[in-house]
C-alpha cells in the first residue's frame, strides 16, 4: 500500500497559538506561540519529548480544550474563540479521537461501545457498525466486553468507534503506547490504511520510529515548533520497529 497523495485543500491551520495553564507563579506556558500548517488528506506525526505540550496542541486543534491566545482554524472554521458548546458541535462534526488506554466503556460490548457514540453525537449509521467492527479486524468479537479483549483488540474498538461519525480528521494521542511491538504495528497499519483512503490523520507520540510512517514529522520542544520535516519516503507501517 503506498500512502496517499496530499490534497493541497488545507485541514488545520493554527497561528500564534498560545496556552497558558494556571495563573500567577504556578502558571505553565504549555504552548509559546505554534504556527501550524496541515494539509487535508496529510498523515502528520507530532513528536516531542514528555511534557513539550504535545498533547495539549493535539487537544486544541480537536476542539477539547480552549486555547489562551493565537488562532485556530480547522477545516475552514476558526474554532480559538467558540463557546465551549459550539466547540462541542465542532468536535461531534468533524473530529474522532483515538487514546493510549482506549477509553472504552467496560460495561458495554466492543459494538455497544460504538454505538453509544452514534447515539451521543446523532452522527453515523448503526447499520454501519458492524461493518466498521469487521473492517478493523474485529468481526468476531463484536458481543465482547473490552476485558474478555486483547489490547490490540481494544484499540481497534477504540479505532472503529473514532470512525463511527465519519470524521474528517482522525487524532491518535500515543495511540501504540499501550501495545506491544506487532500488535501496535497493526494499529498503524490501520491508521495507514485510512489515511490511504483520504482521512486528515494527527499522530501525537514520543516514539521516533512512529515517524517513519509520516507525510510530515512536527516537533515540538518546550511548547515550540522546533521543526517540520517532511518524508520523501514514507515506511509502510508494516516494515516499523521499535
Ligand atoms: N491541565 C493542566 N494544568 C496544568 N498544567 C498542565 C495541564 N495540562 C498540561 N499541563 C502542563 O503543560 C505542559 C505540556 O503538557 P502536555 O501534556 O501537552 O505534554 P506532552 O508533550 O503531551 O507530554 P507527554 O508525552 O508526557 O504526554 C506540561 O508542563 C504539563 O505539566
Amino acid at each position: 500500500m503506498t500512502p496517499t497523495a496530499i490534497d493541497t485543500e488545507r485541514s488545520v491551520r493554527t497561528s500564534g497559538l498560545t496556552k497558558v495553564f494556571g495563573e500567577g507563579e504556578g502558571a505553565v506556558e504549555a504552548l509559546k506561540g505554534i504556527d501550524l500548517d496541515i494539509a487535508s488528506g496529510e498523515l502528520v506525526v507530532i513528536l516531542g519529548p514528555s511534557g513539550s505540550g504535545k498533547t495539549t496542541l493535539c487537544n486544541i486543534i480537536g476542539g477539547i480544550d480552549g486555547a489562551t491566545a493565537g488562532t485556530v482554524e480547522v477545516a475552514g472554521v476558526d474554532i480559538s474563540r467558540e463557546a465551549p458548546g459550539r466547540l462541542s458541535d465542532f468536535r461531534r462534526d468533524h473530529v474522532g479521537f483515538i487514546f493510549q488506554f482506549f477509553n472504552l466503556i467496560p460495561t458495554l460490548t466492543a459494538r455497544e461501545n460504538v454505538e453509544m457514540i452514534v447515539e451521543m453525537t446523532g452522527r453515523g449509521d448503526k447499520g454501519r457498525i458492524a461493518e466498521l467492527l469487521e473492517a478493523v479486524g474485529l468481526g468476531d468479537r463484536m458481543d465482547n466486553f473490552p476485558a474478555q479483549l486483547s489490547g490490540g483488540q481494544q484499540q481497534r474498538v477504540a479505532v472503529a468507534r473514532a470512525l463511527a461519525t465519519d470524521p474528517d480528521i482522525l487524532f491518535a494521542d500515543e495511540p501504540t503506547g499501550a501495545l506491544d511491538l506487532p500488535t501496535g504495528r497493526q494499529i498503524l497499519e490501520l491508521l495507514q490504511d485510512l489515511n490511504a483512503q483520504g482521512r486528515t490523520v494527527i499522530i501525537v507520540t514520543h516514539n521516533a520510529s512512529v515517524a517513519q510512517i509520516a507525510h510530515r514529522v512536527v516537533t515540538i520542544v518546550d511548547g515550540r515548533v522546533e521543526s517540520s520535516v517532511t518524508n520523501e519516503a514514507p515506511a509502510r507501517a508494516a516494515d516499523v520497529t521499535w
